[in-house]
């Protein structure tokens, strides 16, 4: 398995010795950084580096995987599902790391370095790595909405209570942010 690996200097250390744990496995690993410590560096290029590089992959066909470590993992997640055609979840325990495959699909783990010990880490690692995407219809219907909104900018579905308590159709445009 390819798996693109990014972090920031909250994650480090964490993120180096995944890598040699990945490598021992008979991973393809790349490293999208930082290649040393800096207290003060930034996780969004690295993470979106890395989420990228897992989008592209995607989009000939090989279907890698990334991880993204920082303090909570949050912003590492964030930044990663910026990119078109990634899905980067949160995982802090065996089963969000499972469910993240299972009913995501999801081609990015994100990591809290400090929420975990380093064995703990990995043992999630290595669950997302191992699960397959079973490819269960109303997931797929489901992650097909997301991408669709992804491409369009719009949604169609069952998303505004009308007055009457009724559910309605709804279109939503694009969420601007100031
Ligand atoms: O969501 C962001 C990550 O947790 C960062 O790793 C964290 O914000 C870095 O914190 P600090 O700059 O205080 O080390």
């Amino acid at each position: 398995m390819r798996i693109h690996i990014a972090t920031d200097h909250a994650g480090l250390e964490f993120s180096q010795q995944l890598q040699q744990h990945l490598r021992d496995q008979g991973h393809e690993v790349h490293d999208h950084g930082p290649v040393e410590y800096d207290a003060v560096d930034d996780y969004p290029s690295f993470c979106i580096n890395a989420a990228q590089a897992v989008a592209n992959d995607w989009a000939q066909g090989v279907q890698s995987l990334g991880v993204v470590f920082g303090g909570s993992g949050n912003g590492e997640q964030i930044a990663a599902n910026k990119v078109a055609g990634v899905r980067a979840a949160l995982a802090w325990n065996e089963a969000t790391a499972k469910l993240a495959r299972e009913h995501n699909n999801a081609n990015v783990i994100a990591i809290g370095a400090r929420q975990h010990e380093l064995a703990e880490a990995i043992a999630l690692i290595d669950c997302f790595i191992a699960e397959p995407f079973p490819g269960d219809e109303r997931h797929v219907r489901r992650i097909s909405q997301m991408r669709e909104y992804e491409r369009t900018g719009t949604i169609a579905g069952k998303s505004v209570l009308a007055a009457d308590g009724a559910d309605v159709p709804a279109v939503v445009g694009m969420a601007q942010e100031s």
